[in-house]
């Protein structure tokens, strides 16, 4: 559930969306402990001010692999937004943009990342796109995608490693939902190498780090692994040349038992030691989560459901109100804690 001041276009969200869709977007894998998990973890957490800091204005713009972003609020990717909304995300791309802000763009989008990145671009000719991916087992497969995430000018690429297999969501299954209805596809999929059409995403429990070496070989561009929870993958990936690592149990739709986010991320950020950006994403839904997120050591945040909420609520008008909301609010407590943010200023409320 989203609370706080998004909380409308939440409900909005779910009056205008067919309940099949809503559910897709909605819902999380097996019991949705984790789901819950990521929401419930913020609640258990609470800011000690600092004072008498003196502070300045503030300004928050970060700098991240490939995109030098406004604010630390990303936009997470996310499947199929034309089901939240007929302009899908080319809607999305221009909030995004218009918000100063970096957007990562799913494979599973319903807009070839060619639109996608050039619709970002109408709006502020320096907005940075990521390209999100899951590892093909097929190398000729990833490699026309990343051919296409460069010829679109995405900056970064964004590896999804938490899926060896799709997660089991009992909503879908209790629904049917198991295809996109006629006339959507995940546009990306379409005229790949051996397949006349739109192939299918394959998850494959095969892929290893030797897969995202592979891929390192393959581009120049800076590689983000999405998906870590355990330190010593967070270490391996520093090892291996990853730009940055988000830490996320993927909105609680892949493991159900994975703790939430926020809890994995201090150990993931101590192994990583600075020396890449470390990102977080599931169940941010205030200013004051990005805030805590950002005390624990995270670079950013990224926002998957409240962005799909504020798309079906009201296309790119929508999205912007939830960007604009969270950052305003972020800015807002990051005052009010005295313009620091630390690892010793978060408390917990138990
Ligand atoms: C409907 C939906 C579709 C998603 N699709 C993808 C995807 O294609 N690739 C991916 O890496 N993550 C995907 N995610 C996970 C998000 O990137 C992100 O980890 C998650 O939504 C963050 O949690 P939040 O929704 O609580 O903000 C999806 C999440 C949702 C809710
Ligand atoms: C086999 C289709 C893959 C779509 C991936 C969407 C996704 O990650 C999700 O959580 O939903």
């Amino acid at each position: 559930m989203t609370g706080g001041a998004l909380a409308e276009l939440h409900d909005r969200a779910r009056e205008l969306l067919d309940p099949v869709h809503y559910d897709y977007f909605a819902g999380g894998a097996g019991e949705e402990t984790a789901l819950a998990e990521n929401e419930r973890a913020f609640q258990r957490l609470a800011l000690l001010p600092r004072v008498l800091r003196g502070q300045s204005r503030p300004a928050t713009p970060v700098q991240l692999p490939g995109a030098r972003a406004s604010t630390p609020i990303l936009v997470a990717p996310t499947a199929f937004h034309r089901l939240a909304h007929p302009d899908g995300e080319l809607a999305t791309a221009r909030a995004a943009a218009a918000a100063g802000t970096v957007l990562v763009s799913g494979m599973a989008a319903t807009v070839a990342i060619g639109e996608v990145a050039g619709a970002a671009r109408e709006v502020d000719r320096n907005a940075a796109v990521w390209f999100q991916l899951y590892l093909q087992p097929d190398a000729k497969i990833t490699e026309c995608l990343v051919r296409r995430a460069e010829d679109a000018g995405c900056s970064a690429l964004v590896v999804t490693v938490d899926s060896p297999v799709f997660g089991r969501h009992g909503r879908d299954h209790r629904h049917g939902f198991h295809d996109l209805p006629p006339g959507f596809a995940a546009e990306n999929m379409r005229d790949l190498p051996g397949s006349p059409g739109v192939r299918d995403i394959e998850m494959c429990q095969e892929i290893s780090w030797r897969y995202v070496e592979a891929l390192r070989r393959m581009t120049g561009l800076p590689v983000l692994l999405k998906g870590i929870l355990h330190p010593e993958d967070a270490k391996i990936a520093v090892d291996g040349g990853m730009a940055g690592l988000v830490v996320s149990n993927h909105g609680g739709r892949q493991l159900d038992v994975a703790p939430a986010a926020i809890d994995a991320l201090p150990r993931v950020a101590e192994a990583v030691g600075g020396r890449i950006p470390v990102l977080v994403d599931g169940g941010i839904r205030r200013g004051s989560d990005v805030a805590i997120a950002l005390a624990l050591g995270a670079t950013a945040v990224g926002v998957g459901r409240p962005v799909l909420w504020g798309l079906a609520a009201a296309g790119e008008a929508g999205v912007r109100q939830v960007l604009e909301t969270l950052r305003d609010e972020y800015e807002h407590v990051r005052t009010l804690c005295g313009g620091v943010l630390a690892g010793d200023q978060v408390v917990s409320r138990c």
